[in-house]
């Protein structure tokens, strides 16, 4: 019998090859004792249930059940549920932590992919790069550019909304260029956002003055439609919004309207709603660039999410602190 502590995926099945490839999963079972075959979707199926009793840390992903009472009684010996993805919203019940089982995140793994399709399309959008990429395909000629006035990234001023783990980041991959960041969150005093090396301004005071506003908030209530008509018509004549946190701070029809009036441009990973149906004007005004919620772990970035689980499990196990807790109040909040 193997002297390592059972463990137990629990997430959609044809994720756990892509998030845990063969070296990570390696990794992970040098702390765990853990069978990528067995994947729980269901906790009542009796194979599962056989090991769920024994499990001690639980790993889950997306798609993962939700952990009520039912499932936690049947799982008596659990310490740790350790997330392969961004937030446990979706499944975690505050029982866990009542029960006194540690819960991590690979939220913050999940952060640099989508900081770095921050800063890309920020660098691609004072260049005007993907207007100009439209505007030769409608012209056929690369002709007749010479010097474009009005563009270009040096001295440009960008928004940052929300100090969240990916509003840090993006404001860290943005040190080494000519940018001139701010950011806006109702959460961070002057001090820390002076540790953080960044003007701290009301949301309608960082419209105003940002060639460039990326929105990194979490949906709470509070944050729906954070961005709508008024706040939209605050933003300077050709700015651009970037919106890749999710699609419902944004009021797109208000959003529609300036682009329409050609005012705005967007640069969007995330729509309300997903997905983008058939109809929406977001796949042709011009002014729109549209990603399909892509801007997340993908392909080889899985691995990371993967890798950071191994990490931690690792940590608990040899009487580590957890260096990625999720507490139970981040969960209400996000509620
Ligand atoms: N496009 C993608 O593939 C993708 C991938 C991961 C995350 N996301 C989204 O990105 C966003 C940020 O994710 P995260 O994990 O960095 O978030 P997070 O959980 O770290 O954000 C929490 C922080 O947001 C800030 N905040 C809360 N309310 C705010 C408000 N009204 N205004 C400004 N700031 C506010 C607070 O500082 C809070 O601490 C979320 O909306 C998330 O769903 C998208
Ligand atoms: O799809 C996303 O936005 C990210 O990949 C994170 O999603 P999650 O927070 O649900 O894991």
């Amino acid at each position: 019998m193997s002297q390592r502590p059972q463990a137990l995926f629990a997430m959609t099945a044809e994720n756990v090859p892509q998030v845990f490839p063969p070296e990570v999963l390696a990794r992970l079972r040098e702390s765990v004792d853990i069978d990528p075959a067995l994947v729980a979707r269901d906790f009542t199926d009796p194979g599962v249930r056989d090991v769920l009793a024994r499990t001690e840390i639980l790993v889950t992903g997306w798609g993962c059940p939700r952990l009520d009472e039912a499932v936690l009684d049947a799982a008596p010996r659990l310490r740790a549920v350790l997330h392969s993805a961004g937030s446990v919203k979706s499944f975690a019940t505050p029982e866990i932590w009542r029960r006194g089982i540690a819960v991590s995140s690979a939220a913050a793994a999940n952060a640099l992919p989508v900081a770095e399709y921050t800063l890309a399309m920020i660098l691609l959008a004072g260049k005007d790069v993907l207007a100009a990429r439209d505007r030769m395909r409608a012209t056929r000629t690369s002709s007749g550019w010479g010097v474009v006035p009005g563009i270009g990234n040096y001295g440009r001023s960008v928004g940052i909304i929300g100090a969240s783990r990916i509003g840090r980041r993006v404001l860290e991959l943005l040190r080494p260029f000519d940018l001139r960041p701010a950011l806006t969150d109702p959460y961070v005093d002057e001090r820390e956002a002076a540790a953080l090396g960044v003007p701290l301004l009301p949301l309608d005071d960082l419209l105003r003055t940002s060639d460039i506003v990326t929105v990194h908030a979490p949906e709470t209530p509070e944050t729906h439609h954070m961005i709508g008509r008024r706040e939209l018509a605050l933003m300077p004549d050709g700015a651009v919004l970037i919106n890749t946190a999710r699609g419902a701070l944004v009021d797109h029809d208000a959003l529609v309207a300036e682009l329409r009036a050609g005012r705005l441009s967007a640069i969007l990973d995330v729509t309300d709603p997903e997905p983008l149906p058939a109809d929406s004007p977001l796949y042709d005004l011009p002014g729109a660039f549209v990603t399909p919620h892509l801007a997340g772990s993908q392909g080889n970035e899985l691995a990371r999410l993967g890798r950071t689980v191994a990490e931690e499990a690792e940590r608990l196990l040899t009487g580590g602190k957890p260096a990625y807790a999720v507490d139970l109040a981040a969960l209400e909040r996000a509620a």
